[in-house]
C-alpha cells in the first residue's frame, strides 16, 4: 500500500506538487495522470526518497522510503530506463544491483529470463535499444521481488511490439497481488492499461476513481447527417441546443454534432421541422475530450503530445493528434 497525506513540494516559488492525498492499493494497476509539468515525476521521486517533502508526507506499507530495511525487496521503480553504465552488460549491471542490496545472485538469470533477456545477457547495455533498455529498467526494478511497483511514463518512446508487452507485464504484477502504480499524460494509454486512476493537474488532486467512472463522465453528444442539415440547425438551436459541424464522414459526407443531448430529442425536433435525417447517432466524447475539459485549467503549457486544449466547441474538432481512434 502507497500512501500519500497532504504531501507539498516547492521548488523556489513553484509549487509542483499541491497537498495530493491518495491511497495505492494492491492487487491491480492504478493509473497516475496528468498533463506534462502536472507533478507526477516529484510526487514518485517523493514517494522514492529522491525529494524530499516542503510538507506531508509519502509512505510505503506506513514507512517513509529511507526508513525501509532493504528498500528493493520492498519497492521496484522504473524512473529512467538511460541510468545503467554503457559498458556493463546487462547481467553485470543486474548482479551490481544485486550485491548492493543483499539479494541473492541467482536472481538475476531469473529476472533477464522474466523480461525476455536471457539471450543478451551478455551484451553492453550501451547498445541496447529503448524497449531492451526498459526490459532491463523492469528487470532491476524486480530483482528484489517487491510488493510494490512504481513506472514513471514506462510506454514512452517505445514501438507497439513494446507497448503491448509492458501493458500485459504491468497487469501481471498486479494480477500477482503487487501494488503496482504506473505514470502517464495519455488518457487512452491508461484506459487500457489501468483499473484505477488518480488524475492531477499542476499538483492538485482532480479525481481518484476506476477508469469506468472517470470515462463515464463523457458528455453524450448525438451526430446527424443528412441533405437538409442548415434546416435541422436552425430548428435545433430554436429548440436550445448548439449543433455544430462535426468531421465529414468517411465517405466525406457532411455531419453535424449536437452536445449534451440525445438521439430521441434530435429526432423529435427533425421530425416536427420536417427534416430528412440519414443517419442518427448517439457519441460519447472521446476520453482525451473528456480529459481535457477535465484538467484544462491545469494545463502548464500547451502543444505537442496533444496536450492543446479543445478549442473548438462542441464540434470537437480540436486537432488533438492523441484523440485519434479513441472513441468510444
Ligand atoms: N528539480 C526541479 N527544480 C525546479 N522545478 C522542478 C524540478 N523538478 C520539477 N520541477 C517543476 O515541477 C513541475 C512538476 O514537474 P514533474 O516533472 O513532476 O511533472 P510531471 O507531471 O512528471 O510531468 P512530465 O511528464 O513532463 O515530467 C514542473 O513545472 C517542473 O518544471
Amino acid at each position: 500500500m502507497l500512501r500519500v497525506t497532504n504531501l507539498t513540494k516547492d521548488f523556489g516559488s513553484q509549487r509542483a506538487v499541491d497537498d495530493l492525498t491518495f491511497e495505492v492499493g494492491p492487487g491491480r494497476v492504478t493509473g497516475f495522470l496528468g498533463p506534462n509539468g502536472a507533478g507526477k515525476s516529484t510526487t514518485m521521486r517523493m514517494m522514492l526518497g529522491l525529494d524530499r517533502p516542503t510538507s506531508g508526507t509519502a509512505t510505503i506499507n506506513g514507512v517513509p522510503y529511507r526508513e525501509l530495511d532493504h528498500p528493493l525487496r520492498q519497492v521496484g521503480a522504473l524512473l529512467d530506463a538511460h541510468w545503467v553504465h554503457p559498458n556493463r552488460s546487462a547481467r553485470s549491471h543486474l548482479r551490481w544491483l544485486a550485491a548492493s542490496n543483499r539479494i541473492p545472485r541467482s536472481r538475476v538469470d531469473e529476472v533477464l529470463e522474466i523480461v525476455g533477456l536471457a539471450s543478451v545477457a551478455r551484451k553492453r547495455a550501451g547498445g541496447f535499444s529503448l524497449g531492451m533498455s526498459q526490459r532491463l529498467g523492469l528487470a532491476g526494478a524486480l530483482l528484489g521481488d517487491p510488493h510494490t511497483l512504481l513506472f514513471d511514463e514506462p510506454v514512452n518512446g517505445l514501438d507497439p511490439e513494446g507497448i503491448v508487452w509492458i501493458r500485459g507485464f504491468m497487469r501481471q504484477l498486479a494480477a500477482e497481488g503487487r501494488t503496482v502504480l504506473v505514470s502517464s499524460h495519455l488518457l487512452t494509454e491508461m484506459s487500457l492499461t489501468a483499473d484505477h486512476l488518480v488524475v492531477i493537474g499542476r499538483g492538485r488532486l482532480i479525481a481518484d476513481c476506476s477508469v469506468e467512472e472517470f470515462t463515464g463522465r463523457a458528455r453524450q453528444s448525438v451526430r446527424v447527417r443528412g441533405p437538409e442539415l442548415e434546416k435541422l440547425h436552425t430548428a435545433l438551436e430554436q429548440a436550445g441546443l448548439t449543433p455544430a459541424p462535426g468531421a465529414p464522414d468517411a465517405a466525406g459526407r457532411p455531419v453535424m454534432r449536437v452536445p449534451d443531448t440525445t438521439t430521441d430529442r434530435v429526432g423529435d425536433i427533425a421530425a416536427a421541422a420536417g427534416v430528412t435525417l440519414h443517419e442518427l447517432a448517439a457519441e460519447s466524447a472521446s476520453l482525451e475530450e473528456v480529459f481535457m475539459s477535465m484538467t484544462a485549467h491545469a494545463v502548464d503549457y500547451h502543444g505537442g503530445d496533444g496536450f492543446r486544449p479543445v478549442e473548438s466547441g462542441p464540434g470537437g474538432q480540436g486537432g488533438q493528434g492523441a484523440a485519434e481512434g479513441s472513441r468510444r
